[in-house]
């Protein structure tokens, strides 16, 4: 049995999380280099989580200049092996308006400027996105929501843009065209290194704003963003508390296959593989590296 170790991404404003007991941050070194912070270390209920702020305390780090390997790989080598990410993002359909929480179910990703892969030359992998976040954690935040009575849908599609400028209309009009349900900054490449990590990944989109396509209603600010971050806040802490306990308790592997994305992803024979890159790899890979 599996004794899970949930890790939590806060996004913006959420860069702490209360209620932890015997809590302590502490830097993670990672052959990637330093995630945006320290790490949280505690326990809630008994189960042991790991809290990340994305941007860093303050939000001194911008989307694109994120160390998004450092972050995951900082979060495998803390023993975490399920992530709720908390993010805010635009709303592109009218039935999801500020305050409405999604739990995103599909990813396009348009981001361009940032490092995807803990894999590279010397060793070669290719993992499955076909369904990038998990559906057991999915459900647990589901139930949760739904018992605490919060505005949420299941399922969505979360348009991932490089920023840091928000988009412009005809952008916005573009994702709405695709299907797209909210627009952020920053869950790619972070979900994608995850599945590479074999780590359990879900998202909690908090809807703060129209963007920029809505008649009705002004183009997104950062102000408009914080101040319903901010009424948003205690909803996401609630979720994340009782969330918790659901996945927390002593499982069999994962249903969806997440935490073996690596079984047959890699390509580069042992004999072609890169010995420096192999033990940079360890820290994330190290449970099928070390077949050969
Ligand atoms: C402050 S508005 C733009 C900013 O907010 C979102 O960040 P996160 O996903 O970390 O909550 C969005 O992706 C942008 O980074
Ligand atoms: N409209 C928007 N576009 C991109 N990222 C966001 N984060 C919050 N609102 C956003």
């Amino acid at each position: 049995m599996i004794e899970p170790v949930i890790g939590l991404i806060g996004g913006s404003g959420l860069y702490d999380i209360d209620g932890l007991e015997e809590k302590e941050w502490r830097t993670v070194e990672t052959p990637w280099g330093l995630p945006s912070d320290q790490l949280l270390f505690g326990r809630l209920d008994g189960v042991r989580c790991v809290f990340l702020p994305r941007h860093g305390r303050g939000h001194p780090i911008p989307p694109s200049r994120l160390n998004y390997r450092a972050n995951i790989a900082a979060l495998k080598q803390s023993g975490v092996t399920d992530i709720v990410s908390l993010s805010a993002v635009g709303s592109l359909k009218e039935e999801l308006p500020p305050g409405h929480f999604v739990i995103i179910d599909q990813f396009i990703d348009r981001s361009f400027a940032r490092e995807k892969s803990f894999f590279d030359t010397g060793c070669v992998a290719h993992v499955s996105m076909a369904d990038p976040l998990c559906p057991r954690i999915g459900d647990a935040l589901e139930e949760t929501a739904r018992g605490l009575g919060l505005d949420v849908t299941r399922g969505g599609t979360y348009l991932v843009m490089e920023g840091p400028q928000f988009s412009t209309r005809a952008e916005s009009n573009l994702y709405r065209s695709w299907g797209c349900s909210v627009v952020g900054m920053t869950n790619m490449p972070e979900a994608k290194l995850a599945r590479e990590a074999e780590i359990c990944y879900a998202t909690v989109a908090m809807v703060t704003d129209y963007d920029c396509w809505h008649p009705d209603h002004d183009s997104v600010t950062v102000d408009a963003v914080v101040k319903v971050m901010l009424s948003n806040a205690d909803r996401a802490r609630a979720l994340v508390k009782s969330v918790i306990p659901a996945l927390g308790s002593p499982r069999g592997p994962c249903r969806a296959g997440c935490d073996r994305a690596l079984e047959h992803a890699l390509i580069t024979a042992p004999d072609r593989r890169d010995p420096a890159l192999l033990a940079k790899l360890q820290s994330v890979a190290g449970r099928v590296l070390a077949r050969g």
